[in-house]
């Protein structure tokens, strides 16, 4: 995995899909007495921005040029593990199954590591911002992320639309380009019957079945490109994120940490992927970055508790925005997703309207697989809107499509890299043109 940003062209040319982050290490039970278990963070306080320093935490962010070392062990760590109370740490399995996403991503798969392995598993990389030369609007960088997906459909529609008058077996060739690109049975016929219409015996430009695919596409999308409204007088107002291991979680979580922060919002991370040290060292990361106070606690720590304790703190401390991680859990581990619904329980004993929002991330990469994925989390964890990450280097990204047909779930933010900067809402527009290869 590359702790370096992509550069333009490295986007541009089909840059290696990241595979799913390596699996989690979970224990089989978790401590039903959650409140009690976890004392709260003692050292959270010293990563509270003072309110009027939100901008210069972040600003050395953006400045960084060189990535940041990853796995720098903090003070806090050790003294929450010594405050940690027997109880969190008796849930700690000796050997917990290693698990990894079902759904095939397009590169093969890393080697399923030991529980072992896992456990020891450095944070996913924090990358820095880029450095302001580099930078390139939204759009190109979206373009140039998207290029993969972009190129399976152009190169497929040249090859179809070759000064050739439109016949019925062109239409069935383009509906296939489709499908495989994983836009969904419906929208593809959308798209060829409106090309059909009026067009038989005609001859058709490559270009102008790009055109109606974008139109197309953009029709399906417009109704979910919804923003995640933070500003619904909720105090806090409370985001749970959840989804398969290695989609992004934590990830999307920092780098809206970051925008919030921008924003003058007080923001705290709760860390509750408390089976993976390396996801809560990865959190604390995101949160020294953005000035937010990270409540975490020792491995193995019951995820729900430590879920009730951060609602706790975050109303205490009078914060605007709780963002929680959850730990990755395939849809189909019922106990897994049990567990879940547990969190969930536990933070409406504080609010019960909350979580205000239940983000789903879905990995583009693992292509059809996402379909099932918004159905169960839907199901089991009230999902309220999704983020897309991994967009950039992946060829499945029409993915997209195929999921705001069948779910129509708003699609609040799209990521296209590993930085600070490579998430940002989702526009319909700008994917459909994009993800047609337009300009
Ligand atoms: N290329 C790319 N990589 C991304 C994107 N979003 C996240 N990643 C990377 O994906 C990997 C997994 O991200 P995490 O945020 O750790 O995923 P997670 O869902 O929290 O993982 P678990 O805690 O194991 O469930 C990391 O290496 C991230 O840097 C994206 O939009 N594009």
């Amino acid at each position: 995995m590359s702790d370096k940003k992509r550069g333009f062209f490295g986007r541009l040319f089909g840059a290696k899909d990241e595979t799913p982050e390596e699996a989690a290490v979970r224990p089989q039970e978790v401590a039903e007495d959650t409140a009690s278990a976890v004392e709260p963070d003692a050292d959270a306080e010293a990563l509270t921005p003072e309110a009027d320093t939100v901008p210069e935490a972040v600003a050395p962010i953006a400045e960084a040029a060189e990535p940041q070392p990853v796995a720098e062990p903090e003070p806090q760590v050790e003294v929450e593990a010594e405050a940690e109370t027997d109880t969190a740490v008796a849930a700690q399995p000796e050997s917990a199954p290693a698990i990894l996403p079902e759904s095939a991503p397009e590169e093969p798969a890393p080697t399923e590591p030991t529980p072992e392995a896992s456990a020891q598993l450095a944070p996913a990389p924090v990358a820095p911002a880029q450095p302001e030369a580099q930078k390139q609007s939204w759009f190109q960088r979206l373009r140039a992320g998207l290029s993969r997906s972009s190129s399976a459909l152009t190169e497929g529609i040249s090859s179809i639309f070759t000064k050739r008058k439109l016949d019925a077996s062109m239409l069935e060739d383009l509906e296939d380009v489709l499908i495989q690109a994983d836009l969904g049975v419906d929208t593809a016929m959308a798209i060829t019957e409106r090309l059909a219409s009026g067009r038989y015996d005609k001859e058709i430009a490559p270009e102008e079945v790009r055109a109606i695919l974008a139109d197309e596409v953009e029709k399906v999308l417009e109704p979910v490109a919804l923003p995640l409204d933070l500003n619904r007088g909720k105090k806090p107002h409370v985001v749970l994120m959840v989804g398969v291991n290695g989609t992004g979680k934590t990830t999307t979580i920092g780098k809206l940490s970051q925008k919030l922060a921008r924003e003058g919002k007080t923001v705290m991370l709760a860390a509750g992927d408390t089976f993976r040290a390396a996801a809560v060292e990865q959190l604390k990361i995101w949160g020294s970055r953005t000035g937010a106070e990270v409540i975490a606690r020792a491995t193995g720590a019951d995820a729900a508790g430590l879920a009730f304790d951060a609602m706790k703190e975050a109303k205490d401390k009078n914060v605007d925005v709780l963002l929680i991680d959850t730990a990755g859990r395939l849809q189909n581990k019922a106990e897994l997703m049990d567990e879940l619904e547990k969190v969930i329980r536990v933070i409406k004993k504080h609010d019960p309207e909350a979580p205000h929002d239940v983000i789903l991330t879905l990995d583009a990469t693992t292509g059809q697989n996402a379909l099932s994925q918004v159905e169960i989390f839907g199901r089991v964890a009230g999902v309220t809107g999704l983020v897309m990450t991994k967009l950039d280097g992946t060829a499945r990204g029409g993915i997209l499509v195929a999921i705001a047909a069948k779910h129509k779930l708003p699609v609040h933010f799209i990521g296209i890299g590993e930085g600070v900067e490579d998430l940002e809402p989702f526009k319909a527009r700008d994917f459909a043109t994009a993800i047609a290869g337009q300009a």
